[in-house]
């Protein structure tokens, strides 16, 4: 199935089509089932959530929250609250702005105590902590680890989850949820949705937005050969229907023809 580029002038025209996105596969999914599994991701995204599910009161008016399970595709090992932790970043953008009557959904962080220890202290590097972490999460993953929206980034290298260019971890099969400890990206110690976990959704979607990401599109989107891990994302033959969405600017010079959601 060949990857669906949505394009839009305005950033808030990108988060929009986010938002009615996740309220269609949320349909979807709620249709079928009880509850409704997405996984999010950090950086960028954390203010495309904010303006798709908070600020627009039309989508927000639309977001069964108490139906919600949230995963993060990656998670820095850092404290909760720490400007590092993506759970942190959704929770103060999104949580922490829904209306008090809201129904919080059931958010999966990373177990705090091992990172921090019983006396709320961030801990030395311990190997082994932070593979029980990442075991941890796994041992919480949805039956079958299978996601009906999985939301994604892309770094300007080309890394997706925490998901390197040319790290060891893009042939891990045997775990779901890997624990990396050279991550070249600060910080260094995080956990991260591994192939399997990818392959097995229902439905990704990329957001990237700006000028800088055009180079790294253009790559992933001209360049057959290259095996930067957005790419290996875009090009799942696992039948997961891949969408991105972006502005003009990430696409400018690509040879895509974008549409509009
Ligand atoms: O380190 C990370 O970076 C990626 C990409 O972030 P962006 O700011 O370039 O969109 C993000 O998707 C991932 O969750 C995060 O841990």
């Amino acid at each position: 199935m060949p990857a669906q580029v949505y394009a839009y002038a305005e950033s808030n025209d990108v988060a929009n089509s986010v938002g009615n996105y996740i309220i269609k596969h949320q349909n979807a999914a709620l249709q079928s089932g009880e509850t409704f599994k997405i996984a999010l991701s950090g950086g960028s995204l954390g203010k495309v959530l904010k303006k798709a599910l908070v600020d627009n009161k039309d989508i927000a008016a639309e977001v069964n929250w108490d139906k919600w399970e949230v995963y993060f595709s990656d998670e820095r090992l850092v404290p909760l609250d720490h400007e590092d932790s993506n759970y942190g970043l959704f929770n103060s953008l999104v949580l922490k702005n829904l209306p008090a009557h809201i129904v919080l959904p059931k958010v999966y962080t990373i177990d705090e105590s091992l990172v921090t220890g019983k006396d709320g202290q961030v801990q030395d590097v311990d190997i082994e902590k932070d593979l029980e972490i990442a075991s941890k999460y796994e041992s919480n993953l949805p039956k079958g680890a299978k996601f009906d929206v999985i939301l994604l980034g892309c770094g300007p290298d080309g890394h997706t989850c925490s998901l390197f260019p040319g790290h060891k971890l893009l042939n891990e099969r045997s775990k779901l949820i890997a624990y990396i400890s050279d991550s070249p990206k600060p910080p260094p110690r995080r956990i991260t949705f591994t192939f399997p976990v990818l392959e097995n959704a229902t439905t990704i979607a990329f957001v990237a937005e700006g000028a800088g990401k055009a180079p790294i599109l253009k790559e992933i989107f001209e360049d057959k050969h290259t095996k930067l891990p957005s790419k290996l994302v875009n090009d799942l033959t696992t039948g997961v229907q891949v969408s991105w969405f972006v502005d003009n600017s990430a696409i400018e010079g690509v040879g895509i023809v974008p549409s509009k959601y």
